[in-house]
């Protein structure tokens, strides 16, 4: 990939430069200066080459999508031809329909937004409900999304001795199952109903936890209660411990000290939302992806 150029920001310097040995291409941090009235200004390199790939996660998203409204137009006035965007975190996916009438289904729009910039996007374990691919989100662009259950199954099982893989709701079956199958590993999906954004009920599956190491694997923690609300139902029934494992460290607030305090005993994530709990690379699943 010695034609290929990676733009990151220095917030995420630990990854780019991670990204940018595994790929051996030549990594450029994007100039930002923000005025007093909150406006930015970027400055990237003055020439570049026809194949850029910018990485960008998106966690705590809005001034992230301005940066790149204004980074990617930028990027083919400077010669970009094929302009790829790495978005480990890619926001504004939960919002798929319009619950009550007037409500933005905010993940066709800001699919749209992105298909306008980037001829392809890639990310990590989206949070992709009711459609089967990201391409059904980045009208007429290459959507590509990839699962970090494998990474996440394989930590788990060399660091806990006979597992059993929880996930919390169902959504969470996808990522548990696959997690589970690589590595031989039980597993069980509980039920969880959502009644806002704190508020959360939750069941847990009707398998035998008492003594059992179990660890609670999910797509993200945000808030923390669904996890939080988990590991407090299985130390109760008798779990011997409770680990997480996430891809997503989104951890909002005190949601990681609660969680912790909750008796969690290990918070396990990736590095596709930088985070103190970072255990895992996802780089590999990156270059796979870019190489191919
Ligand atoms: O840390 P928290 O604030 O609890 O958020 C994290 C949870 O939220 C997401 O599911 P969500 O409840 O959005 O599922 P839904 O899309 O089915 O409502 C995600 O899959 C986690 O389970």
């Amino acid at each position: 990939m010695t034609d290929t150029l990676l733009l990151a920001f220095d917030d995420e310097a630990a990854l780019a430069n991670e990204l940018a040995v595994a790929l051996d291409v030549q990594l450029h941090f994007i100039k930002r200066h923000r005025f007093p009235d909150g406006e930015l200004r970027l400055v990237l390199p003055a020439r570049l080459p026809p194949r850029v790939v910018l990485l960008r996660g998106l966690h705590q998203p809005n001034e992230k999508l301005v940066e790149l409204m204004i980074a990617a137009p930028t990027a083919r006035e400077l010669g970009t031809r094929h302009l790829t965007l790495v978005s480990p975190y890619l926001a504004y996916m939960r919002q798929d329909m319009e619950f009550t009438p007037g409500e933005a289904v905010s993940q066709r729009h800001i699919g749209k937004l992105l298909a306008q910039y980037f001829d392809a996007v890639i990310t990590i374990d989206p949070h992709l409900h009711r459609i089967q691919s990201l391409d059904e989100v980045l009208p007429g662009r290459r959507g590509l999304s990839l699962s970090a259950a494998p990474l996440l199954g394989a930590w788990v099982a060399r660091h806990v001795p006979d597992a059993l893989l929880i996930g919390p709701d169902e959504e969470s079956a996808q990522w548990v199952h696959e997690a589970a199958a690589a590595h031989g590993l039980d597993s069980a999906i509980g039920r969880k109903v959502r009644h806002g954004d704190h508020q959360v009920t939750l069941a847990l599956p009707d398998v035998p936890v008492q003594g059992r190491a179990v660890v609670l694997l999910d797509d993200m923690a945000s808030t923390g209660r669904t996890l939080m609300g988990s590991a407090e139902a299985l130390l109760a029934r008798g779990a011997a411990s409770v680990d997480v494992a996430v891809t997503h460290a989104l951890f909002v607030g005190e949601a990681y000290v609660q969680l912790k305090a909750a008796g969690v005993r290990h918070v396990w994530s990736t590095n596709a939302v930088p985070h103190a709990s970072n255990v895992i690379s996802i780089v590999p699943l990156l270059v796979a992806a870019l190489k191919s």
